[in-house]
């Protein structure tokens, strides 16, 4: 008898690799939208009146939605009704959420536009466009936050048994370009004409249209790979049997929870402190907003070149487990570094470059040990699961360290807000806090390690198998 094997769309590797492009252009411009206001801390001091404990609760404000039970929503819906409808939502999430963030810092809504006085009615020391600013950044930060578990969904979907690791290496890598062109334009369009932060927001924002409709090209080819492998969801039914009650599972698992708790670790002393780098260099090194942004894009830039790299190490090599400790040591001297050392461009550069590295190492490594662990039918929600957990920490250290900002440096804000020159913060207290933070995640690591060694969960082994 013979049997017809049929090639399935993601055999090609042009087709599986044009659908990794798509996916990732939606999360391009998800992450330029992130951080579009980052370099813009100062400006909004001056033209807004954030000051450091109002930037860092807006930075937290992204995940607050997330933290407060969204995201373990969205793994369910992703297992429930697959990578097509859940990408669309969050895609459109993303948009509708940068729309109510642009109008909440518009200078008609600043200058008393329909809903200012409903926002300023309330917690009066924070200003209502900072108000309004959250929560669309809250919205945002759902549709960016599930469009992230989606994509790494549809990557192990299309890319299982082939090159997963070095496919969500491009995917985070491509995202990276998304951080370096944001840090390199929005200074830019901000000044261009009179100082707006406006404009940068705006631009972004239409850029995200076009991320939706690249989620919606890709979506034409998934709907053919489904009908390819006959899998269920053609007919509009849920891609696998999943249920809610298998949830128990995730949180019951040590070597799990281990990852989860190391994500958190480590990205808390990422993302919260990208958001306060521009600054951070600004006031160590005297230098202006533009020149501290040109310095800080070189971090995700080298993340963006080593992440592919070590991912495709990891397909043939493994190391994974190895790559975790490695990253959290390099975080730690690169934050103490920023702690203790007093700063020149030099140090500034080399500091940057070594975290853009370690930054290639943790997510190279951690994203793609989650399916060794996990079966593919819940493996949705625990890609929700680790990022509601990590969520909690994205949502609380901007604030935190907004906060240990302000109390160690009192009447700064204010002196910056007048415009008195030479006025700096100094950045030693949030920088050692980010510094524990990298130790804590060390020995996790550690932990995670001997767990790997113990129980052969395969950490250190290569995906594709020879
Ligand atoms: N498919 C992407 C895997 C996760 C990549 C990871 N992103 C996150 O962890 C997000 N939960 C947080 C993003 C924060 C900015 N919105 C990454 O390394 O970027």
């Amino acid at each position: 008898m013979t049997e017809t094997i049929q090639r399935k769309i993601n055999d090609s590797a042009f087709a599986r690799w044009t659908a990794l492009v798509l996916i990732a252009s939606t999360m391009f411009f998800g992450y330029m939208f992130v951080d579009v206001l980052s370099p813009l801390k100062n400006l909004l001091e001056t033209s807004r009146g954030w000051n450091s404990t109002v930037f860092g609760l807006y930075g937290g404000s992204e995940f607050i939605l997330n933290v407060c039970g969204f995201l373990i929503v969205a793994g369910i819906i992703l297992d429930k009704m697959g990578v097509r409808f859940t990408g669309l939502l969050s895609a459109s999430l993303m948009v509708a959420g940068a729309a109510v963030k642009t109008y909440g810092i518009s200078e008609y809504f600043c200058q008393g536009g329909f809903g200012f006085e409903f926002f300023s009615s309330f917690l009066t020391d924070i200003p209502a466009s900072a108000k309004l600013a959250c929560l669309g950044f809250m919205i945002f930060g759902c549709g960016t936050e599930m469009a992230g578990i989606t994509v790494s969904k549809a990557i192990v979907k299309w890319f299982t048994g082939k090159e997963m690791a070095l496919a969500m290496g491009l995917e985070m890598a491509i995202a990276r370009l998304g951080v370096f062109a944001v840090f390199s334009l929005s200074p830019w369009v901000a000044e261009l004409g009179s100082p707006s932060v406006v404009r940068p927001v705006a631009v972004v924002g239409v850029l995200l249209c076009i991320g939706l409709l690249t989620f919606l090209v890709f979506t034409v080819m998934d709907r053919k790979l489904d009908r390819q492998t006959g899998a269920a969801a053609a007919a509009g039914e849920p891609e696998e049997q999943f249920k809610v009650s298998d949830l128990r599972r995730l949180f019951t698992s040590g070597t799990f929870l281990t990852v989860a708790a190391l994500c958190v670790l480590y990205y808390s002393a990422i993302f919260p402190f990208q958001r306060f780098a521009t600054d951070m260099l600004q006031s160590n090194l005297g230098i202006t907003a533009k020149q501290a942004s040109d310095i800080f894009r070189w971090f995700p830039i080298g993340a963006m070149v080593l992440t592919p790299l070590l991912g495709s190490y990891l397909d043939h090599r493994g190391k994974g487990a190895t790559m975790l400790l490695l990253g959290a040591i390099l975080m730690t001297a690169c934050h103490l570094i920023f702690a203790l050392v007093p700063l020149t461009p030099l140090i500034a550069y080399s500091a940057i470059i070594l975290l853009g590295i370690s930054f290639s190492l943790v997510p190279a490594a951690l994203w793609p040990s989650v399916p060794k662990l996990i079966e593919n039918r819940l493996l949705g929600s625990a890609y929700a699961v680790i990022f509601w957990i990590q969520n909690i920490g994205l949502m609380a250290f901007p604030i935190i360290i907004g906060w240990s900002l302000n109390v160690s440096n009192p009447g700064v804000a204010e002196q910056i807000k007048e415009g008195v020159e030479g006025a700096a913060y100094n950045y030693t207290v949030p920088m050692l806090i980010f510094s524990c933070l990298g130790i804590a995640a060390f020995l996790l690591g550690l932990w995670l390690k001997a767990q790997d060694r113990s129980k052969g969960y395969g950490l250190e082994l290569p995906n594709i198998k020879k």
